[in-house]
């Protein structure tokens, strides 16, 4: 975001231009959230972000709002662009006590909080949370840390946010995407800057979607071998490979004992069934594209030497639960030449990789590094990273997604992709983001067992997208 400014700035657009652009953004929102005329108490920072707040007050005063403007510190001591936006105001400047309004407007800080807040700053912040009216944030509700989502201290609880040119990742990673409130990313002109790290959406993976052609039989769409649990262990793989066949393979093996297969047998009727004791016994046909093991396999000598097969092969593959738990503390153990995806959430990551420092992005990228694979680090703020340093933060998957299951029906949504060619860190993405739409599809109180279903209508508004 820094670098974004300072290209516009040195490709000729002052600061305070872009400062007028973010305050009109912020104008535009409140005046959504409060109706014409009413009362709005704008609470400005010592910084650009309360730059923000004042140009925004004095937009919405010559809308017709009956807008006061409250500063923590003092006016005098004001700097650069948000001298000037204070000077444009050019209306009383009250103390921090704010008084009845129907709208907040927090301009306290912004990307440029740098410690937790304390003394005034926290009591400003404590008092606009018990005020009663509904917050608009200017770019960051104030205490949040915009680069982790994390808040050192006490921190504003938004009803709304307005950020500018893209979101940051504490605007996605929890409890910062809850801090927000609803998020609105206001263009302000700035150049297109490129970067590692994404917010998960169709633009990032839509591009290398598989899609038949009119020639395609089941075995040009891509092979998945999915390795089954025991008896009475079964019905996790059964979610990933009725899975893997709605996300497009042509053909779905599932693959393990007799009892096991009996069991499935029962159940399922798309999908192969293929009596084994080791994959190496599948993995003679040439038309495999891409295995899955782990979902419900069990933590045991078995399971290992299962998935040391696997990896040792040449085909795309799936790591998830407990074929992650066994390799636990050995990451390295992990690289191959091959598309690798690892799909765990963050008892199995700590098991796996240890504890590692920092926000949930740049620990999911250290782990990607370590194992030389894709790594799916699950939870409600899903983060994707691949080993070439790229990142996603995926952020519209609902609660009602947090049920057994469901991550069985993710790795099977995975396989499913890398069977068909897609390449491991835009399959992955492409897993994640579906799966929130189809949980968002299926609607709450959703089972694991309905969302291969709810991803049907999902999948066929991707292809009529243009
Ligand atoms: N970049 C862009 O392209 C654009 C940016 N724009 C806007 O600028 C904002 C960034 O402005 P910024 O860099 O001036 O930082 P900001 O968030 O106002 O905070 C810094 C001030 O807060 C203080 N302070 C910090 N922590 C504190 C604490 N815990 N407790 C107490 N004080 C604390 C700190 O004081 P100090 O550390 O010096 O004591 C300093 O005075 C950005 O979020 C957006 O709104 C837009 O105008 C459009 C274009
Ligand atoms: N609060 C939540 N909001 C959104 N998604 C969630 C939430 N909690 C869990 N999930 C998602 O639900 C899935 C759960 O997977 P997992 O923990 O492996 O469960 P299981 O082993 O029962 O399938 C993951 O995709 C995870 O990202
Ligand atoms: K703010």
């Amino acid at each position: 975001m820094r670098a974004a400014e300072q290209e516009a700035i040195a490709a000729g657009t002052p600061g305070f231009t872009l400062m007028r652009r973010a305050a009109a953004a912020v104008a535009r929102e409140a005046a959504a959230m409060a109706p014409h005329g009413a009362r709005v108490a704008v609470l400005c920072g010592p910084g650009n972000n309360g730059g923000d707040g004042f140009v925004a007050a004095a937009l919405l005063r010559e809308a017709g709002y009956a807008v006061s403007v409250h500063l923590l510190g003092e006016a005098g001591r004001l700097k650069g662009d948000a001298a000037e936006a204070a000077r444009l105001w050019a209306g009383p400047v009250e103390g921090p006590a704010l008084p009845p309004a129907a709208l907040l407007v927090d301009a306290l800080f912004g990307i440029g909080l740098n410690r937790a807040p304390e003394g005034a700053a926290a009591a400003a912040i404590a008092a606009m949370n018990a005020h009663g009216a509904p917050i608009l944030a200017v770019d960051v509700p104030s205490g949040l840390d915009a680069d982790t989502g994390t808040a050192p201290g006490v921190a504003v609880q938004a009803a709304r946010t307005v950020t500018f040119h893209t979101a940051k990742p504490g605007h996605l990673l929890l409890p910062g995407r809850d801090l927000c409130g609803a998020l609105v990313v206001a263009d302000i002109g700035l150049p297109e800057t490129p970067g590692r790290l994404f917010r998960n959406a169709t633009a990032l993976w839509g591009p290398h979607w598989p899609r038949p052609r009119g020639h395609s039989h089941k075995y040009t769409r891509g092979a998945c071998l999915v390795w089954s649990g025991p008896s009475l262990a079964t019905g996790a793989a059964r979610l990933s490979a009725m899975t893997a066949l709605r996300a497009g393979a042509g053909i779905v093996t599932l693959a393990g004992d007799h009892a096991a297969l009996t069991e499935h047998a029962a159940h399922v009727t798309a999908p192969l069934l293929r009596v084994a004791e080791m994959p190496a016994e599948l993995l003679a046909d040439p038309r495999l594209t891409a295995c899955l093991i782990g979902p419900g396999a069990g933590v045991n000598p078995a399971t290992l030497a299962r998935v040391e097969q696997l990896l040792a092969c040449d085909r795309a593959l799936v790591l998830d639960a407990d074929a992650l738990t066994v390799l636990a503390g050995r990451p390295e153990a992990l690289r191959r030449p091959h598309p690798t995806v690892l799909t765990p959430h963050e008892g199995e990551f700590r098991t796996l990789f240890g504890p590692l420092p920092g926000p949930k992005h740049e620990r999911a990228l250290a782990a990607a590094r370590a194992s030389g694979s894709v790594v799916i680090l699950k939870g409600a703020d899903t983060v994707i990273a691949a080993p070439d340093g790229r990142a996603a933060i995926n952020d519209n998957a609902p609660p009602w997604l947090a049920t057994a299951g469901s991550g069985d029906v993710l790795a099977g949504l995975v396989a499913g992709l890398l069977a068909q060619g897609m390449p491991a860190f835009e399959a992955a993405c492409a897993a994640v983001f579906l799966h929130g739409a189809a949980s968002t599809e299926a609607g709450p109180h959703l089972t694991a067992e309905d969302l291969p279903a709810a991803l049907w209508p999902v999948l066929k508004r991707l292809y009529e997208a243009p």
